[in-house]
């Protein structure tokens, strides 16, 4: 199979698409080509006007030349600049708007694909596609439209001079094809410098979001000379590519230059001896020869023009990858939208395995849970818990057996009707770096503020928000850094509160609090689970002592549901994990 057909093929579908980007704005690009066109005009214009200024001014002595000619000369380079300018600026605009699209498609994807994808794939890696990749592809059309700019000037020119001398123009055009190979070979050359380039930025963002998150962990061990090490090896590859490309975008010029003054040298040698030979005026000779040395310039910028296109593919290959991916499904949801309140849940023989793995998380589930029921997850470390939780929300789906919310399986339902119904607190509470109120509010702005201060005040955290500089618009920082361990959880309590939520999944902290925040969050915890039915992984004693049902977990499976005292007396596995985990605890 020819492989360079292959390219090119591939090169015409990705174009293809990018342009699809930029047909909205068809009348701006019809503008421009309009502009263009001026453009093209006028360059030949100053080229053709030479005959006249050399043959009319310097060797006629014509006088009313002599006022014409630099006036022309002036309206025809202002029109060019008036063409330049508009044409640059509308293909700029079109340009930023569809990189404004393109990242937000990607980012809209991207956000809605299901949680696996964000556990195979490195965060830093898609914020580069989101960022540096889309915007290679911003320039695919002002840099298409370039070349066709170019070309249109390059046709002016060669026409003018063939109108002059059409055998000096052959002469001339004789070196054009060995012109046109470097264009194309450095073009190839690089497409795959840039697809390398831009991989090596994905790593290089990835390992800078993993070094800056794992901060504290990177301080506690000395650790940054060894980072940054690690960062500058990453740096040195990005470097060694980026001068690679530099290399061959910089040596097309020169190779072009070569071969052009090539084709000066033909011309002057054939042109030069007519005009010995008296069978053409200087200024006809002088006439070609500006339009041949114009001609440089577009050719120039075609050759350029075709090597940041090139660029712009590899670009258009990565985000077009995560686009048009079929495997990269965006999560869907069934058109049952899920009314609280709250009945039942039931896990009919469930089993589950994360992508990728063999042993499954989660084996024949069997579980009921009624309304107003207060149920407490215990296990040890990689007993299941967490994985059974997750697929109640669907963040993950089981391969095997059914969930039914109400009696619905939850594929029924809408998936914003489901994880609206259903508030989650992890143990790693999670705020955005927006204010007190936004974070309590998140996703309901419209929540006026005595509202969110009365889901503060049940959650505890009223007192203390007061506190904070300006109150309820204190900005928390990135990941709540400003604010206690116990204070983010009493803000993400509100949060839940806020939500209303018939069904409350709560992952106890195992992160120990000091006994004073542990007692308010405690209490906190209390207002949020009251009247609502509570599913719990337990690390508390006064949780597994309340709860109405306690489900004991072993290596993905339910080895036994019943009440502390039931499950004391007849099941060992429970009886261990009280005596190591709970026993020492003070009961509140
Ligand atoms: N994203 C994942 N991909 C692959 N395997 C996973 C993933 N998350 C968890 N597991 C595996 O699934 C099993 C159950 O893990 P799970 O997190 O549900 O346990 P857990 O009981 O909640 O533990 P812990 O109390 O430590 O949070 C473990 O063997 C774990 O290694």
């Amino acid at each position: 199979m020819n492989i360079t057909k292959l390219l090119e093929n591939e090169t015409v579908h990705l174009l293809r698409r990018c342009m699809s980007y930029f047909a909205p704005y068809k009348m701006l690009v019809i503008a421009s080509f309009a502009a263009l066109g001026l453009v093209a005009l006028c360059t030949a214009g100053a080229a053709y006007l030479v005959q006249p200024a050399l043959d009319k001014i310097f060797i006629d002595k014509d006088r009313s030349s002599l006022m014409l000619l630099p006036i022309m000369l002036v309206a025809l380079f202002l029109g060019k600049g008036v063409g330049l300018f508009v044409q640059k600026y509308l293909m700029s605009y079109c340009g930023l708007k569809v990189l404004e699209r393109l990242r937000y498609e990607l980012f809209a994807k991207i956000i809605c694909l299901p949680v696996d994808f964000f556990g195979e794939t490195r965060v830093g890696m898609l914020m580069s596609r989101i960022i540096s990749d889309v915007n290679l592809i911003s320039s695919s059309l002002p840099e298409l439209i370039r070349i066709i700019q170019h070309s249109l000037t390059m046709v002016g020119l060669v026409a003018l001079l063939i109108y002059r001398d059409a055998q000096l123009a052959f002469w001339a055009c004789l070196v054009f094809p060995l012109a046109v190979y470097p264009v194309i070979y450095f073009g190839k050359k690089l497409r795959k410098v840039g697809r390398n380039y831009q991989a090596k930025i994905a790593d290089i963002s990835s390992y800078m979001q993993e070094s800056f998150n794992g901060l504290r962990v990177v301080k506690a061990f000395a650790t940054e000379d060894m980072e940054k090490e690690k960062f500058s090896e990453a740096s040195s590859k990005l470097l060694r590519i980026g001068l690679k490309g530099k290399v061959y975008n910089q040596l097309s010029s020169p190779i072009m230059e070569l071969i052009g003054a090539v084709g000066a040298g033909l011309v002057i040698w054939y042109g030069g001896s007519q005009v010995i030979a008296g069978k053409s005026t200087p200024g006809e000779f002088f006439s070609f020869m500006t339009a041949l040395v114009m001609l440089y310039d577009p050719f120039k910028s075609i050759s350029q023009a075709n090597n940041t296109i090139q660029q712009a593919m590899a670009g258009a290959e990565r985000v077009f990858e995560i686009l048009d991916s079929r495997e990269l499904v965006e999560e869907s949801g069934g058109d049952t939208v899920y009314v609280p309140p709250f009945a039942s849940l039931s896990f009919e023989d469930v089993s589950f395995s994360y992508p990728g793995t063999q042993e499954p998380a989660l084996k024949s589930i069997n579980l009921e849970i009624k309304a107003g029921q207060r149920v407490a997850f215990v296990g040890q470390s990689g007993a299941g818990k967490t994985s059974l939780i997750h697929l109640i929300p669907r963040f993950h789906d089981c391969q095997q057996g059914v969930i039914r919310l109400n009696g619905l399986p939850l594929k029924d339902y809408t998936l914003s009707s489901l994880r609206t119904g259903i508030g989650i607190v992890s143990q790693d509470p999670f705020l955005f770096n927006l204010s007190v109120r936004d974070n309590i509010a998140y996703g309901r702005p419209e929540l006026d503020q005595q509202v969110v201060e009365q889901a503060a005040k049940a959650a505890y955290a009223h007192d203390f928000i007061m506190e904070l500089p300006q109150g309820y618009d204190t900005i928390v920082g990135e990941k709540g850094v400003k604010l206690s361990g116990g204070q983010k959880q009493r803000l993400t309590i509100a949060r839940a509160i806020m939500k209303d939520p018939s069904l409350l999944i709560l992952d106890e902290a195992t992160s120990a609090l000091d006994t004073e925040s542990e007692r308010i969050v405690q209490k906190a915890l209390e207002n949020l689970m009251a009247g609502r039915t509570s599913l719990i992984i337990a690390h508390r004693l006064s949780t597994i002592l309340t709860a109405d049902k306690i489900v004991v977990m072993d290596g993905g499976q339910i080895k036994s549901v019943g009440n502390h005292q039931q499950l004391l007396e007849k099941c060992p596995i429970y009886n261990r994990l009280y005596t190591l985990q709970f026993q020492a605890q003070p009961e509140d």
